[in-house]
């Protein structure tokens, strides 16, 4: 099976690793030369939770539209790179599959606007952190969930048999549902963590934080009905017990002086409690801080 993996962070990066580790023969499209050099000369470096090191060959191009044929293309960019890439998808052959790794929800009705057959997203859980160029920290053992938006899902019932059992892979059924409920969990963590500068097990550790956590759930479950059976606040400790050394993808982009996907996780979350008569007040006040910090320009 030929995969390419648009983006080498650190998503890109752990799903890279354990794809090839699998046999799959994986293709990483990125942007920067010097990475594409290093990647190819030195190979991708995984290191799990044990301290271990997983090294696996890949090739690394900076450009997408000169490869061969490939069976699967997968989207590890964050949310606000995607309309850099959008262009170079519309030009992949129908019928490949694309599957959609971001967190937070604007990018679903933007990826169903491509002329591709089969579009997927997915559900990740666990954790994973840059190290350098070719080096990614597997932070958090956890499940990728996809769910099939539109197209054929034999080929991601091949790949859930394929990858191993610290990259668990699941099908999941509503795309649009299991994208609201990460972002949930995201809502939870993420904008505290980057306020605070704490990596997620903290959240659970600190008695101050983990009480505005609870105050946040409370608040999310009051807004949207039913809420609590589907994401019960036990997944969200699991969550932060499973990343606990994980730094999250939002604060590694306030400690990278990036912009964040504060929008696209919890703005898209606040507007759909607003649907329902909530304001949110205590999640609200999160996403303020986060925008306000960005805006400050501080580079740390
Ligand atoms: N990190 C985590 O633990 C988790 C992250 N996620 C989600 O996964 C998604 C990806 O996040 P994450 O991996 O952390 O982000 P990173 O910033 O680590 O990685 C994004 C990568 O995309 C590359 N990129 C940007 N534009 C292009 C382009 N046009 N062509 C090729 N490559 C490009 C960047 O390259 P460059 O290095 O050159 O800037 C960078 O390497 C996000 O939506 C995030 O919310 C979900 C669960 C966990
Ligand atoms: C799973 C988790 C919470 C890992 O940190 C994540 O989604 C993120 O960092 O964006």
């Amino acid at each position: 099976m030929n995969v390419v993996v648009i983006g080498a962070g650190a998503v890109g990066m752990l799903t890279t690793s354990f794809l090839a580790e699998a046999g799959i023969h994986v293709t990483v499209a990125v942007r920067r030369p010097e990475q594409a050099q290093e990647l190819n000369k030195v190979g991708l470096r995984r290191v799990n939770f044990d301290g271990t090191k997983t090294r696996s060959k890949v090739v690394a191009t900076t450009s997408l539209s000169t490869l061969p044929h490939q069976n699967l293309a997968v989207i590890a960019v964050k949310y606000g790179q995607l309309h850099t890439i959008y262009e170079e998808l519309s030009a992949l052959p129908k019928d490949i599959p694309l599957l959609f790794m971001q967190n937070g929800l604007a990018h679903y009705e933007e990826a169903l606007k491509l002329q591709q057959e089969t579009i997927a997203f997915s559900s990740i859980a666990f954790g994973a952190q840059v190290e350098n160029n070719t080096t990614v920290l597997h932070r958090g053992q956890g499940m990728c969930k996809i769910a099939i938006a539109r197209g054929d899902k034999t080929l991601f019932l091949r790949l859930q048999q394929m990858v191993n059992p610290a990259f668990p892979i699941t099908l999941a059924q509503n795309a649009e549902r299991m994208l609201f409920e990460k972002a949930v969990l995201n809502s939870l963590i993420n904008p505290l963590t980057s306020i605070l500068q704490v990596k997620n097990g903290e959240l659970l550790t600190n008695k101050q934080t983990f009480l505005l956590v609870q105050t946040l759930y409370k608040e999310l479950i009051d807004a949207f009905p039913g809420l609590e059976s589907t994401v019960p606040f036990s997944d969200v400790v699991a969550l932060c017990e499973k990343t606990a050394a994980n730094t999250s993808s939002m604060l590694a982009d306030r400690l990278n002086g990036r912009k964040s996907e504060i929008d696209t996780i919890v703005g898209a979350v606040l507007r759909k409690a607003l649907n329902n008569g909530h304001t949110l007040p205590t999640l609200r006040t999160f996403y303020h801080q986060v925008l306000a910090i960005e805006e400050s320009g501080e580079r740390n």
